[in-house]
């Protein structure tokens, strides 16, 4: 088995801990020989305990980066921009959990069960670079692939459900604090804090991140952008509508889409349930005996800490000709940041690109 030197920056952070907490688990293809950790100033010098051993954080700095095989990016895109053509050009493996070259041309974005055939050792070893998408793109074109390669993808729409976690470490303080706030003090002011533009406790929000000139937040106009690039269909007809939730973890989405052919719900579960990383629960007429762990549906604090996308609610509508509504939930942590982000090395380990990088 590969031997490698992995490096995390922004190993502090919610994404860099579940990396952590994933790699610990050993549920890789390649072995850990060494863990380098990175994130800010504030955090430098501070220890984290690894399979029994402690590492020291770490300013990002290039010699130290130049030691690791595989550099997970699990910071904000700044600082991807800022070491990642560097540490290319020295053929590290750079994977990259931020925003920052998920639109480039030549840098795959990349859901392996969707189209991992573009990690491709050739090419990778020109220009070592890869991006994971966004946490609401990778669920939705986990669903929308195989039904566009079965039954041809005509139109989508789209509203998500997003938890706090998906602002990070400091959002999940902020929605502790105002509930807190709430029980203990009787204070639930609409107020803004400096994760969100309105409270989020108890309350629900259409808006994630900036609001773009055609009207479309950032965090829309990324989910549409990097599914037409996933699906390599750049023209497809795709509305979104991102609202954050006061939940801590686990990204819903209730998806209607229009199929070029006539499908029944139970074929559309048949088709999901034949795809890598989907579980279909949607056992309406069951009895409440026969509804196992999920029950009839999936809720997002349900998929905390498991790695699969979840499908629920699966069913016919009339508003287009072949229409199908249903609902989607996964953790916004593990297969939307850093399980799918660990895939990744996991497959450039399989596929022969780290060998080749390490011979470079
Ligand atoms: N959360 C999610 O669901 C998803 C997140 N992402 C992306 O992943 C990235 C990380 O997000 P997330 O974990 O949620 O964020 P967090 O806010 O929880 O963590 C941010 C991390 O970045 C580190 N950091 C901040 N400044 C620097 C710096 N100058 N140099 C090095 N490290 C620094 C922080 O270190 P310190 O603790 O020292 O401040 C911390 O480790 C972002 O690009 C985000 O867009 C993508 C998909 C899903
Ligand atoms: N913006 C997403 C998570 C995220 O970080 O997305 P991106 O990597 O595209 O900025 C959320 O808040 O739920």
């Amino acid at each position: 088995m590969l031997e490698l030197t992995i490096g995390i920056v922004g190993a502090t952070g919610v994404v860099g801990q579940t990396a952590l907490d994933l790699l610990a688990d050993e549920f890789t293809d390649f072995k850990v020989k060494k863990l380098k950790l990175y994130a800010s100033r504030a955090s430098a010098g501070k220890m984290v305990t690894f399979c029994n051993s402690k590492i020291t954080i770490e300013e990002p700095n290039l010699p130290s980066m130049l030691e690791c095989n595989a550099i997970l990016f699990a910071t904000e895109a700044s600082i991807s921009t800022e070491f990642i053509p560097k540490l290319a050009e020295h053929g590290v493996l750079c994977i990259d959990k931020s925003s920052a070259f998920r639109a480039h041309p030549s840098v795959p974005l990349v859901v392996p069960e969707v189209n991992g055939h573009l990690l491709n050792p050739n090419e990778l070893k020109k220009f070592p670079v890869v991006a994971s998408p966004n946490c609401c793109t990778i669920p939705l074109v986990m669903v929308l692939k195989p039904l566009q390669d079965k039954f041809g993808l005509e139109r989508v729409i789209l509203s998500t459900y997003q938890s706090v976690s998906g602002a990070g470490k400091p959002a999940i303080d902020v929605l502790t604090e105002e509930t807190k706030n709430f029980f203990v003090n009787q204070d639930l002011t609409c107020g803004k804090s400096e994760i969100f533009p309105k409270s989020i406790a108890f309350n629900v929000m259409p808006y994630v991140a900036g609001i773009l000139d055609n009207g479309d937040t950032d965090e829309e106009s990324k989910i549409i952008s990097e599914s037409r690039k996933i699906l390599n269909s750049p023209k497809l007809p795709l509305a979104a509508t991102s609202v954050r939730v006061p939940t801590f973890v686990g990204h819903g989405e209730s998806v209607t889409l229009e199929l070029s052919s006539k499908v029944t719900a139970s074929q559309i579960k048949e088709t999901l349930s034949e795809f890598p990383g989907i579980q279909i629960i949607d056992e309406k007429s069951a009895k409440d005996e026969d509804l196992g762990t999920y029950g009839l549906f999936v809720t997002p604090r349900e998929t905390h800490g498991k790695d699969d996308v979840f499908v629920s609610r699966i069913r016919n509508t009339d508003v287009f000709q072949n229409g199908i509504s249903l609902w989607i939930v996964s953790d916004n942590l593990r297969k939307g940041a850093a399980l799918n982000a660990i895939q990744v090395i996991n497959s450039c380990a399989a596929n022969g690109t780290l060998k080749a990088l390490s011979s470079k």
